[in-house]
């Protein structure tokens, strides 16, 4: 698994603000969001492309287009949602597909509550959104569905990860013979007891959205 720390000042600043915790509602989305096309920009330098002749005011060139099959985009909700119109923004004609998952808080296990994505994902490129790798259950277990379904490549962005969470993704996801990267803002210091990364930004949900119980 390839880890990618996105290294400028910019997303710093940025992220900043996000974790503060008396920014709203409404600049936590604003941020998110601009800090996920900032991120996209590094997560897709793989991303496929094919070469395609063209002809300029001047004359005939060779340039290159995204390749088909489309890159699948896949936010895991709620708080992956919050990323989603970042992504598109660089990536418009990429196909999105949904998952919603849950941690619980007691337990810390992950769990999923819906699905929406193609049977057959055979030879997709697929982005998984979600800003927080905490414990990494959630991610890993994101991976293995894009992955049972066909996907070979998988890129994870997110804004911050917990080195725990690293170190059990890379575990849990050693037998893949699929390649995963993961690419965010940040690699904090620590979790805490409650799961909760140290110094985070808090609930990602929650503060894009509202207390969600
Ligand atoms: O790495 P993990 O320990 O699995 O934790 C990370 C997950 O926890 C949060 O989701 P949450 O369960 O709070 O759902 P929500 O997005 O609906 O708030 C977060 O958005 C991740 O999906
Ligand atoms: O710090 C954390 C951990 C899991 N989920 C969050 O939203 N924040
Ligand atoms: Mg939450």
């Amino acid at each position: 698994m390839r880890l990618h720390v996105v290294n400028h000042p910019l997303v710093s600043h940025k992220l900043t603000v996000l974790r503060d915790q008396d920014t709203d509602s409404p600049t936590f989305r604003r941020l998110t969001d601009e800090l996920v096309t900032l991120l996209a920009y590094e997560a897709t330098r793989e991303v496929r492309v094919a070469p395609l002749d063209i002809i300029t005011p001047v004359g005939p060139t060779t340039g290159v287009y995204l390749a088909q099959p489309k890159p699948m985009v896949v936010p895991i909700l709620r708080a992956g949602l919050g990323m989603l119109d970042g992504m598109m923004r660089l990536l418009p004609t990429a196909e999105v597909g949904f998952l919603g998952m849950v941690r619980n808080e007691e337990t810390l296990a992950a769990s999923t509550y819906a699905e929406r994505l193609p049977e057959d994902l055979s030879g997709r490129q697929c982005y998984v959104l979600d800003p927080m790798l905490a414990t990494g259950g959630t991610l890993a277990a994101a991976i293995r569905f894009l992955t049972d379904r066909g996907a070979d490549d998988i890129t994870a962005i997110c804004l911050l990860a917990a080195p725990e969470g690293v170190a059990n993704l890379e575990k849990d996801l050693e037998d893949l013979d699929v390649p995963v990267a993961v690419v965010t803002a940040a690699l904090d210091e620590k979790l805490n007891d409650k799961g909760y990364i140290v110094p985070g930004l808090g609930d990602a949900g929650d503060r894009l959205y509202g207390v969600a119980h």
